[in-house]
């Protein structure tokens, strides 16, 4: 009779019969990327995120997302930040920390409580779209609202919107207080505090209204700061504001181990020839260039599209649906190049941009980081190329010393492994959830798929982007257009009378003497 019963026991399943792996089977994975990565995002422990024990909705917009395994910064941090203690997290960029403050943020989010639990904080409006994104798309099976609110857009449609729950706010500092003080948005129950980006949040132009923000959240919120970058102003603000923090710091040395780095030495007259040179030789799959200033931002895209390429540009002086829509046009590959100003430095997620070119050079070693950061996203390769004129040579010696990185003199030839992806069509889009923009790029792609020339729309000239001229973007995501890579089958040949830049450096008449370091944690 026991023994019966024991038989019976054992043929006996706690589960419906179902294996626990069936739910993940079901699961629309994007295709897989299959490019080599490095040791940035691959030196794991060997976590998977089942091991967070996390809510079984949270885990199938994860993997959705295409997500396989926790990156290094993620397996630090979500365990901590799930129990709810503060945390400071210092990673390289491109390396995954959205998602490392995102994923423990949604977890511990009650969809049914009618309240704003979270507040994501964000320095720049395009970071801030982007940000959203990703917590839409990691939390679309969890039944939770988020919202976007940054300034250059109608409060009105803001309010209207709290008028619905928020279960997440992300936005820009601005914004969010002008709707808390006007009693708006009510963050009396927002227990998650994050500022990614925080040491740019923790700059003087912010930090009064971050420090107003705090004041609306209850007293025992958790306070979490991201970002690639530390100086000493977080010190301040951690001894202040945080209790007893968790501090990651997986910055043991301070470049991506993907990106190569080269800089041309070039007199400012001779520059554009030179960018000419490299977008002729060069294969671009999506490139970012730098500028100093909103005027030169400007200048120089009309140059590229005199030269007859095509570009859109960004700055911050642009009226905010402009710049929206050149982020997530350029976002979702409908030009190769972009032109931009530091508006676009940090955070800015395009996986198909294999190369950045600082046009200027910029002027701490900070904003060259994130700047370089553009290319490389998640341990993939990439390319810097600094055009270095006269006045830049003691900057170039002061980063690389800070950085404790090289930046090599550009070779005659850049080796194509280097920063070439053979299957550009695996890369990953930009997680995009907003009903809007999905429809614009299905116009989008239907015009492209049509008729490449339909890109020269006239209406799409509108959107601060200079297009046409004979090298215009033609054919979609499918190729690049023929005069920007139609030398590369010979490799980069270096050319300095066509390019007008020499490839070694001056020396340095005398050093700089360094400026205040990157890298304290
Ligand atoms: N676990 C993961 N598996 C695969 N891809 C991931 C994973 N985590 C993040 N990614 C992808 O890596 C890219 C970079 O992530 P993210 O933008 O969060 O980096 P970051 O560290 O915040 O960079 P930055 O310092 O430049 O802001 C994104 O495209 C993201 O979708």
């Amino acid at each position: 009779m026991a023994s019966e019963l024991v038989n019976k026991l054992e043929g006996t399943s706690l589960t419906d019969g179902s294996t626990n792996n069936d739910w993940k089977a079901g699961l629309k994975q994007p295709k897989r990327d299959g490019r080599e990565q490095t040791a940035d995002v691959t030196a794991t422990k060997g976590l998977e995120f089942e091991d967070f024990y996390l809510k079984r909705e949270l885990l199938m917009g994860i993997f959705e997302a295409g997500f396989e395994k926790p990156s290094p910064i993620q397996e630090e941090t979500i365990p901590v930040a799930l129990t709810g203690r503060d945390v400071l997290a210092r990673a390289k960029n491109g390396t995954g920390k959205t998602a490392a403050f995102v994923i423990p943020t949604l977890e511990r989010i009650n969809p049914k409580l009618e309240k704003t639990q979270a507040l994501l904080l964000v320095p720049t409006r395009e970071l801030a779209l982007q940000t959203s994104q990703v917590c839409k798309m990691l939390g679309k099976h969890l039944g939770i609202n988020v919202m976007v609110t940054t300034g250059g857009t109608g409060l009105k449609d803001d309010i209207m919107r709290l008028n619905d729950t928020v279960h997440i706010i992300v936005g820009t500092p601005g914004r969010i207080l002008d709707l808390a003080s006007k009693g708006v948005a009510d963050l009396s129950a927002a227990q998650t505090f994050v500022m990614d980006e925080a040491d740019k949040l923790l700059s003087p132009e912010f930090t009064v209204t971050i420090e107003q923000l705090l004041q609306f959240h209850p007293k025992d919120r958790q306070v979490m700061l991201f970002s690639a970058t530390f100086p000493i102003v977080v010190k301040a603000f951690k001894d202040k504001h945080m209790s007893d923090p968790h501090e990651i710091n997986l910055m043991d040395e301070l470049t991506l181990r993907g990106i190569t780095q080269y800089y041309a030495f070039v007199e400012e007259k001779q520059k554009v020839h030179c960018l000419n040179t490299l977008f002729s030789r060069l294969q671009i799959n999506q490139s970012i260039i730098f500028c100093n200033s909103t005027t030169r931002v400007e200048l120089l895209a009309k140059k590229i599209t005199e030269l007859g390429y095509s570009c859109f540009y960004s700055h911050a002086k642009m009226l905010q649906h402009h710049r929206n829509r050149v982020f997530h046009d350029f976002r979702n590959g409908a030009m190769r190049n972009l032109v931009c100003s530091d508006l676009l430095t940090r955070g800015i997620d395009i996986q198909a941009v294999n190369v950045v070119i600082n046009f200027d050079f910029p002027k701490n070693a900070e904003t060259y980081l994130h700047r370089i950061g553009r290319s490389g996203r998640f341990g993939h390769l990439g390319l810097a190329i600094n055009l270095i004129n006269w006045e830049d040579r003691f900057n170039l010696y002061r980063i690389e010393q800070e950085l404790g990185t090289e930046i090599q003199p550009i070779p005659s030839a850049i080796d194509k492994s280097l920063y070439v992806y053979d299957s550009p069509d695996s890369i990953p889009r930009p997680i995009n959830t907003a009903p809007q923009y999905k429809q614009q790029q299905q116009q989008q792609q239907g015009r492209q798929q049509g008729n490449g020339q339909d890109l020269q729309d006239p209406a799409n000239r509108t959107s601060g982007g200079f297009r046409g001229g004979r090298g215009g973007y033609r054919g979609g995501y499918r190729g690049p257009p023929r005069e920007q890579n139609q030398q590369n089958q010979n490799g980069y040949q270096g050319n300095q009378r066509q390019g007008g830049y020499q490839q070694q450096r001056p020396p340095p008449q005398q050093q700089q003497t360094a400026g205040q370091p990157v890298a304290q944690a």
